[in-house]
């Protein structure tokens, strides 16, 4: 099956690299509007093939997307340190006027997912350009954010972070939802895990927890100027749950028709996702708190992208 991935720095090639290793797709086409970087990214990758699972992958243009089942879009710009995702959010509109109409001309029955940032605006900004319905338009969303908050709890629990069962929803920024309310590690709530095994999560520990998955991407990039492994497998991770249609359960970000009374917005939630894209939208059980976070999150999302004027 083709992916395509438009935007080939380090958060395309990162996805490509690990769609390589995980062996999803049988053929990856990067394009970039340097073409030199894209073909430069193909070969470096197809060097890792021979060690991982067999993907083809090479450079082309918009028209070699010609029957992609999934467009990934890592086109644009990214933070500098101290600066905010939604600060991006001029610069990649006008990035993906151009982008959306060169994928949609290729592959117009494509299901796209958005990387660029501020990822939820963007899918937003996705949606309307392409036309496509909302559940073919898929941001990466909170993917990253609920793997970041999974791997500080499996580290502070001492358990794998697949056994893990917790979601960050709303924006992918800083009005970010951690929900502890519903949170599990295998079956047991997760309070009561950390507590049977003698390493509590009480209130300081859950709020160092979130602060720490808040602050990820400035950490990183204060420190190596981007962010890119991360997203590349939670991109990775996505792409396999649509092309094998394994209807997984992920936080993902979507156009909702309505969020707490605030309509057309853009954020993740829970979704089952697989062949056609989103299949189904999932709320869970939230507290009031966590409820009121979350509708503030879609206010936050809401005043950027209701002012596009898409
Ligand atoms: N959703 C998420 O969780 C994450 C999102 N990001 C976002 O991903 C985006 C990409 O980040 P990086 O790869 O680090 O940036 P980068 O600068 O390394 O790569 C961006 C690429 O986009 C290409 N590009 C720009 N305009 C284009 C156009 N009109 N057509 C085709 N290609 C075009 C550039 O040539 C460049 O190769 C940023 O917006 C960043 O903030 C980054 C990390 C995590
Ligand atoms: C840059 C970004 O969005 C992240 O690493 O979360």
């Amino acid at each position: 099956m083709k992916i395509g991935i438009v935007g080939t720095g380090m958060v395309g090639s990162s996805a490509g690299y690990a769609m390589a290793l995980m062996g999803v797709g049988t053929e990856i086409v990067l394009v970039d509007a340097n073409p030199a970087l894209a073909r430069a990214q193909a070969q470096d990758i197809a060097h890792g093939t021979p060690f991982a699972k067999t993907v083809a992958i090479r450079a082309g243009g918009y028209d070699d997307l010609k029957g992609a089942a999934v467009v990934v879009i890592a086109a644009g710009v990214s933070q500098k340190p101290g600066e905010s995702r939604l600060a991006l959010l001029e610069r990649n509109v006008a990035v993906f006027r151009s982008v959306i109409g060169g994928v949609m001309a290729a592959a117009p029955e494509t299901i796209l997912l958005i990387a660029t940032n501020p990822v939820d605006v963007m899918t937003f900004a996705a949606q309307r350009i392409s036309g496509l319905p909302a559940e073919r338009v898929i941001g990466s969303g909170t993917i990253l954010d609920t793997a970041r908050m999974r791997s500080l709890l499996g580290d502070h629990l001492g358990i794998a972070p697949t056994s893990i069962h917790a979601y960050v929803l709303g924006e992918h920024g800083d009005s970010e939802v951690p929900v502890w309310s519903s949170a599990m590690a295998g079956s047991v709530p997760i309070v009561s895990f950390a507590e049977q095994i003698g390493r509590p999560l009480d209130q300081a520990a859950r709020q160092s927890i979130a602060d720490q998955v808040r602050g990820a991407a400035y950490t990183i990039i204060e420190g190596k100027g981007a962010t890119w492994y991360g997203i590349g497998a939670g991109l990775a991770r996505i792409v396999r749950a649509i092309i094998g249609d394994e209807r997984a359960v992920l936080s993902v970000s979507q156009v909702n028709p309505d969020i707490e009374g605030i309509s057309d917005v853009p954020l993740s939630l829970p979704r089952i996702v697989g062949a056609e894209g989103v299949i189904a939208n999932l709320m869970p059980d939230l507290d009031a708190g966590e409820r009121a976070a979350l509708k503030q999150s879609a206010e936050v999302i809401s005043g950027f992208s209701s002012k596009l004027g898409f």
